[in-house]
């Protein structure tokens, strides 16, 4: 087909941003705290708050940012994945012409400065695809509600069909198992050198407060669960030990446990070596640079942990990207055969909005937190 009867599909990869400077760490912790998904709380009382515990953490996360140059290393990694997925997709001849944009809930490139460009290109459809596999109203939930602010915000009305999550995307899986089992392979030749058992698998994913899955009813935790078993079944290894638990606590409230630094003790007094996996993240920044490979290996050292090995994010590798195509694929079929997007934060709650992959998001809990 010629570039001129080919729609222009604008693809809308979202994801949290980082700082891009140690000046940027307060700003962007002020983004993220006066999140209402965040912090549900009314103004004036967010925004101060918001002030409040920006100013306070600032310095304890520019001291995390130091570790790995002063700025967060995920801007230029999306832009890789975002790269690779408009070259996969505008190799597919399916009449369209397809271009991917970035958009960061928290640092540039904002959802605003985005969708202006989408609408300078003259989209004809839009996909968001957040790099979110499980679907969290803290995450994707937030940044699907504040591009829809930004696309009215700037009058771009092209219509718009989002894919909420694809928590056992095929690629995906496959992607994350390939990568794992080369890990568990590392730390099996050193758990054999060392006589001891077997190592364990830890599925570490971003934690979220206990009400966020409790009283709001995020899917999140289901779906880590979910992800997690269905890589444990793709890699096929009879007896595999393995666990999920949840790491970056912040704040006084509840999270969702066991928590990784409990689990990284409680391995440390079974003379078990560890393969910890990001599973919630699909990009290196902060969290495994700093807090997987720096702290938690730290701690594991303290603990005795015998063998720390840690799993890199699936980032551009061929198959997860080939993953991306297929949700793309398939949100497409749902807004060839359903229409657009009908809903907003508003008239459907917080809710997973789609009905697709929902159905795996209602699973009951597949293995009970800490069991
Ligand atoms: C699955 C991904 C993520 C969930 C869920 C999530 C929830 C969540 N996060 C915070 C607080 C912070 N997150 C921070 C950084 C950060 N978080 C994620 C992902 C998820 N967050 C990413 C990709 C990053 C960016 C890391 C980078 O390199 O830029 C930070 C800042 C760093 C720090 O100070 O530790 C905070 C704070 C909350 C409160 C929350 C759920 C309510
Ligand atoms: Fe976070
Ligand atoms: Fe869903």
């Amino acid at each position: 087909m010629s570039e001129t009867t080919r729609k222009k599909r604008a693809i809308v990869l979202f994801n949290l941003g980082g700082p891009d400077s140690p000046a940027a760490v307060e700003p962007f912790l002020f983004n993220l705290f006066n999140d209402p998904a965040i912090i549900s709380l009314p103004n004036p009382f967010r925004f101060l708050l918001a002030k409040l515990i920006s100013r306070r953490r600032a310095p304890i996360a520019r001291e995390i940012y130091d570790h790995i140059g002063g700025k967060s290393p995920l801007l230029e990694l999306t832009q890789e994945q975002a790269d690779a997925l408009q070259t996969a997709l505008n190799g597919e001849d399916d009449g369209y012409e397809n271009r991917c944009f970035i958009a960061m809930r928290y640092w540039k490139p904002f959802a605003d400065d985005t969708a202006a460009a989408v609408k300078a290109w003259g989209a004809d459809e839009q996909i968001l695809l957040p790099l979110y596999p499980q679907f969290s109203t803290t995450t994707s939930g937030s940044s699907v509600k504040d591009w829809k602010r930004a696309c009215a915000k700037v009058g771009l009305t092209s219509p718009i069909k989002t894919a909420c999550c694809y928590p056992t995307n095929p690629g995906f899986i496959e992607a994350s198992a390939e990568m794992i089992k080369a890990g568990y392979e590392r730390a099996l030749v050193k758990a054999t050198e060392l006589g001891i058992d077997k190592p364990r698998i830890l599925f570490s994913a971003h934690g979220v407060p206990k009400a966020v899955i409790t009283k709001r009813g995020d899917p999140y935790q289901s779906q880590i669960e979910k992800t997690s078993a269905t890589v444990v079944e793709k890699m096929a290894i009879e007896g595999l030990d393995w666990n999920v638990c949840y790491q970056s606590r912040v704040g006084p409230m509840e999270w969702i446990g066991p928590s990784t630094e409990d689990e990284i003790e409680r391995a440390g007094k079974e003379n078990k070596g560890i393969v910890v996996v990001p599973i919630a993240f699909v990009t290196e920044h902060s969290e495994t640079l700093v807090e997987l490979d720096i702290e938690y290996g730290e701690l594991a050292h303290e603990k005795h942990v015998p063998i720390y090995e840690r799993v890199r994010t699936v980032c551009s590798h061929p198959k997860f990207i080939a993953g991306l195509v297929s949700v793309v694929k398939q949100t497409q079929d749902e807004l060839d055969e359903k229409g657009p997007d009908d809903y907003t934060v508003e008239t459907r709650g917080w809710w997973c909005p789609d009905e697709h992959s929902c159905a795996v998001a209602k699973q009951p809990s597949l293995k009970p937190a800490g069991a």
